[in-house]
């Protein structure tokens, strides 16, 4: 398993090793070891499966603290723009985002560290990705920026995407109060 830094820092995309043979093939999609070797040490405590069709941009979306959510995303089935945007108004890289492929091709995972937004756009036809939490869902902590905010500037590689109402009414940062953010 290769953890590769990205542009965003403690953002990591990572690579499993594969194993393939004439079933078909195996890999280890977690490790605590291995996230312990890179500094990530805590319990993962929810996962979750979403299930979207193409077109759907589903984002993007944190937990403020105590509840902020660091995650590890993959996806089992299918192929999406997986995106991460720094939400932290002190970082350097305040705003900016990074976004990488994630598919059952390619098995790339990436960890999205608390601070930042998590987002993403369905490529293929539907798209199961799974993701692990390391804390759990809270709907009052619960904070988003919307998906086409000109200051984020993410090509979400889809047309007029498919939303939940939520996501269509979420605001611009221009519009969110620091309280809202990191
Ligand atoms: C996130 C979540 C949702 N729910 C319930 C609440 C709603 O009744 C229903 C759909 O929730 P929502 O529309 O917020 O789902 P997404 O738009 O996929 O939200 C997720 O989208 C981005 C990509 C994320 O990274 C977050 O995990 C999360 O915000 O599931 C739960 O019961 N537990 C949960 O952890």
């Amino acid at each position: 398993m290769k953890f590769e830094e990205t542009s965003l820092q403690h953002v990591w995309l990572i690579k499993p090793d594969r194993f393939k043979d004439e079933r078909g093939e195996f890999l280890e999609t977690f490790r605590v070891e291995l996230f312990k070797d890179h500094g990530l040490e805590f319990e993962f405590v929810q996962d979750n499966i979403s299930v979207s069709k193409k077109g759907t941009v589903r984002g993007l979306h944190y937990q403020l603290p105590p509840a902020s959510q660091g995650k590890l995303v993959m996806v089992p089935k299918g192929k999406i723009l997986d995106v991460a945007v720094d939400m932290r108004q002190n970082s350097q890289t305040f705003k900016q985002h990074y976004a990488t492929i994630l598919s059952s091709e390619n098995r790339h995972m990436m960890f999205i560290p608390t601070g930042f937004a998590h987002g993403f756009s369905v490529l293929s036809d539907e798209a199961t990705v799974y993701y692990k939490c390391n804390d759990y869902y809270n709907k009052k902590l619960e904070r988003g920026v919307k998906w086409d905010d000109p200051d984020l500037n993410i090509d979400w590689k889809v047309e007029a995407p498919i939303l939940s109402e939520k996501d269509k009414n979420l605001p611009l940062l221009s519009e969110m109060d620091e309280h809202d953010l990191f």
